[in-house]
């Protein structure tokens, strides 16, 4: 099939490339000239496992291809798959800016074939208006599929090859049927609904995930104050299949470019619609109070930050990605910062994206040596390889104190107890003091 995806961020090029991967040709549009520079020289913008072979062997194979021009990639193409940003807006809503501005570029390619995918995280009744609005300029009915994506950062090319569902919402048979069509290689299961129950299905999904963090952070708060351990209180209730064992690992809070705006988002939703809903309020609030808990210790354990080394170990909201968005390094620079601490960070890969967002009030070290050297805490933000996998004997000995507060629990006990002297510090379970 002939495909274009409007977007090439971190969903439309996963996306893109994994369609071409199945055998569709497919051509990828962004109004960002230097993303779509980078793209033809075979070159990913983003830093995603897997995603810069898979682009380069489709683009020799000649079904994959790069433009700003939507005249080349939307002229006689069967499918538009939309996969422009929905960001916060100031109020909580999505900003569907992006969204309206991508409705109105492609209006004027859309026939009465054409298949208009909504592929970006949209709220209720948000394509049911896109297709009144594309209808306007058109003048004939248009085709719309609601295919909302769940592919995570760090892992988008597996989770898009072997997705556990694929969702397409539409009132119109045919159209769903094709966008079935489309997905069939990757033999993954498809769930068909209304468009409105597709796009509640993301949102649904997000806040459920959002709030499962939240009650594991709230259990491992209540570990510390009763001297439990949150990770094998996880383990039993996560070996019960009601409850899974997935997305219970305790740290310091969710972040990202989906969770935090997608749960805000569907509290808005929820209050237009008259609907309190309190528990997602609470998620919210739980994860605003763990995402400063390491500098809450910190402070608590020195009686104050004012002139301590501090080294920050991670920066990226979660391992295998350069996104920064909503990392809750963010906000616990800014506190460290506030508290006048001395603050050195590392990070395998987000180190300028970083330094854009949190900019030269903290430092920024070429690696973990450097960052920790003399250093009178090592707070543990991303749980990268190469941060679990450090020599955590021959680190504390290079540190001015041997202290440690690990945001993730992602260091491994027998390392911790190999050392000679440390103050380990991790969340939801009792500290070891050696
Ligand atoms: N990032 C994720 O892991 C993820 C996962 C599932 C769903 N989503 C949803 O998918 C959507 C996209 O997210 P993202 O993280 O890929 O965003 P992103 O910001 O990385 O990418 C969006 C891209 O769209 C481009 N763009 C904006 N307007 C355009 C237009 N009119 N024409 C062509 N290109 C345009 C931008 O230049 C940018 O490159 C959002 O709705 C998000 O909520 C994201
Ligand atoms: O047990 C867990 C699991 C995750 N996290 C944190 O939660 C955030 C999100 O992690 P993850 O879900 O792995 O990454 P995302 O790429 O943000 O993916 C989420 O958001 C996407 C955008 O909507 C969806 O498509 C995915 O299904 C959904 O998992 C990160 O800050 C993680 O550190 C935890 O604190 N504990």
């Amino acid at each position: 099939m002939k495909i274009a995806v409007l977007g090439t961020g971190y969903v439309g090029l996963s996306t893109g490339v994994c369609l071409s991967q199945i055998g569709h040709h497919v051509t990828c549009i962004d109004i960002n000239e230097q993303k779509i520079n980078q793209l033809l020289q075979g070159i990913s913008p983003i830093y995603e496992p897997g995603l810069e072979d898979l682009l380069t062997a489709n683009m020799e194979a000649g079904r994959l291809h790069f433009t700003t021009s939507l005249n080349e990639a939307l002229a006689g193409t069967e499918i538009i798959v939309v996969a422009v940003g929905t960001p916060q807006g100031d109020d909580g809503a999505a900003d569907l800016s992006y969204l309206v501005q991508a409705a109105k570029d492609i209006s004027a390619y859309i026939t009465s074939d054409t298949i208009v995918v909504i592929k970006s995280t949209v709220p209720v009744g948000t394509n049911d208006f896109v297709r009144k609005m594309i209808e306007d300029q058109c003048g004939f009915p248009v085709k719309m599929v609601s295919n909302p994506e769940f592919l995570r950062q760090g892992s988008a090319i597996e989770d898009t090859m072997k997705a556990d569902r694929i969702i397409i919402g539409s009132e119109n048979a045919e159209a769903a049927g094709k966008i079935r069509d489309m997905y069939q290689p990757l033999n993954v299961p498809v769930i068909l609904t209304s468009t409105r129950s597709a796009e509640m299905i993301k949102y649904a999904s997000n806040a459920f995930l959002a709030t499962k963090i939240s009650y594991i952070n709230e259990i491992a708060n209540l570990c510390e104050a009763v001297g439990a351990d949150v990770t094998d209180v996880a383990k039993g209730m996560g070996k019960d299949k009601r409850i899974g064992e997935a997305f219970l690992n305790a740290g310091i809070g969710y972040g990202g470019s989906c969770f935090p705006k997608d749960v805000k988002a569907l509290l808005h939703t929820a209050g237009l619609n008259g609907v309190e809903f309190p528990l997602l309020k609470e998620t919210i609030a739980i994860n605003e109070y763990q995402r400063k808990l390491l500098v809450t210790k910190a402070v608590k354990r020195f009686g104050g930050l004012k002139g301590k080394k501090i080294a920050m170990l991670g920066l990226a909201f979660k391992p295998e990605t350069d996104d920064m968005r909503e990392a809750p390094s963010i906000p616990i620079a800014e506190e460290l910062t506030k508290f006048e601490a001395e603050v050195v960070a590392y990070d395998p890969v987000a180190t300028e994206n970083a330094r854009k967002i949190i900019g030269d009030k903290i430092k920024y070290a070429g690696s973990i040596d450097q960052a920790i050297f003399e250093a009178d805490a090592v707070l543990i933000v991303t749980e990268w390889n190469e941060i679990k996998g450090m020599d955590v004997s021959k680190m504390v000995e290079k540190m001015k104190e041997p202290i440690i507060f690990d945001g993730r629990n992602c260091l491994p006990e027998e390392k911790i107890r190999a050392c000679s002297s440390v103050e380990y510090y991790p969340i939801g379970k009792p500290p070891i003091i050696i």
